[in-house]
């Protein structure tokens, strides 16, 4: 039968797909991508420059995600602390699938390469990034995906998971509806999204190796980051 998107579907899709135009990472950060020295040393400081301020647009578009702000407080930083991750990973795809801004793709890729993470981390941290190219995913469905990803009920030390799914449910079902019409030669096309969800669970992993290994070399993050990641 025809999928139809709802009048409520539409003023949700819409006040996510703002959200997620108006958080951006800001030129001025993003355009050192372009003009920093390349060492080991200086890639990692501006990863994590750029990191931060990923963070700090992730917690405003949060803010925008209807419902969130309801939620126990307690329960919205556990979430943001399980997915902060998760949301970069896909945020930081999104330059490498859009190949926009001319010319970030090839020195994000350079400077992630050369930031002192170890091959056995970098191979499974690219597979990523090809597979989430290979979707090219719309701007409406990369909101939609890191809105769902954020509102995840089973993240650690969340206490009403209930009422988180609740939330998320509605941006599910969204999901899938604009799935189907944008993408109608493909009826797997939702499934194929969901399962770049239960790639990213196992980057988590790595990535929590990844910062070990920083740490153990000494490598210091900034006050914020250490906070989301539970470092230092
Ligand atoms: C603390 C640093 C070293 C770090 O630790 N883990 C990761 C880490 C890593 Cl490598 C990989 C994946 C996730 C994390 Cl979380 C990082 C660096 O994290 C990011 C790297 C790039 C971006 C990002 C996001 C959007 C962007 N737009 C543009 C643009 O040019 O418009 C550039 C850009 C970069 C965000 C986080």
């Amino acid at each position: 039968e025809k999928v139809e998107i709802t009048k409520e579907q539409e003023a949700l899709m819409k006040l996510i797909v703002d959200a997620y135009n108006k958080h951006q990472i800001p030129q001025d950060v993003t355009k050192k991508l372009l003009q920093e020295q390349y060492s080991t040393e200086e890639n990692f400081i501006l990863l994590t420059e750029i990191a931060t301020s990923q963070v700090q647009v992730l917690v405003e578009f949060t803010k925008n995600i209807p419902g969130f702000l309801s939620l126990d407080h307690e329960d919205q930083i556990a979430l943001l602390k399980g997915s902060a991750v998760e949301a970069m990973f896909l945020r930081s795809a999104q330059v490498f699938s859009r190949k926009m801004p001319i010319g970030h793709t090839e020195v994000l890729e350079e400077r992630i390469r050369k930031s002192g993470i170890s091959e056995e981390f970098i191979t499974p941290l690219f597979n990523f990034y090809k597979s989430v190219g290979e979707l090219h995913m719309s701007l409406e469905e990369q909101a939609l995906l890191t809105a769902v990803t954020i509102l995840t009920p089973d993240r650690p030390y969340v206490k009403d998971q209930q009422t988180v799914e609740l939330l998320q449910e509605p941006m599910v079902d969204l999901l899938k509806k604009l799935c189907v019409l944008q993408h109608p030669q493909e009826p797997q096309y939702f499934a194929r999204l969901l399962g770049r969800l239960t790639e990213l669970r196992t980057l988590n992993h790595y990535h929590a190796e990844m910062l070990t290994s920083w740490r153990v070399n000494d490598h210091k993050f900034t006050p914020l980051l250490c906070e989301i990641w539970d470092v230092q």
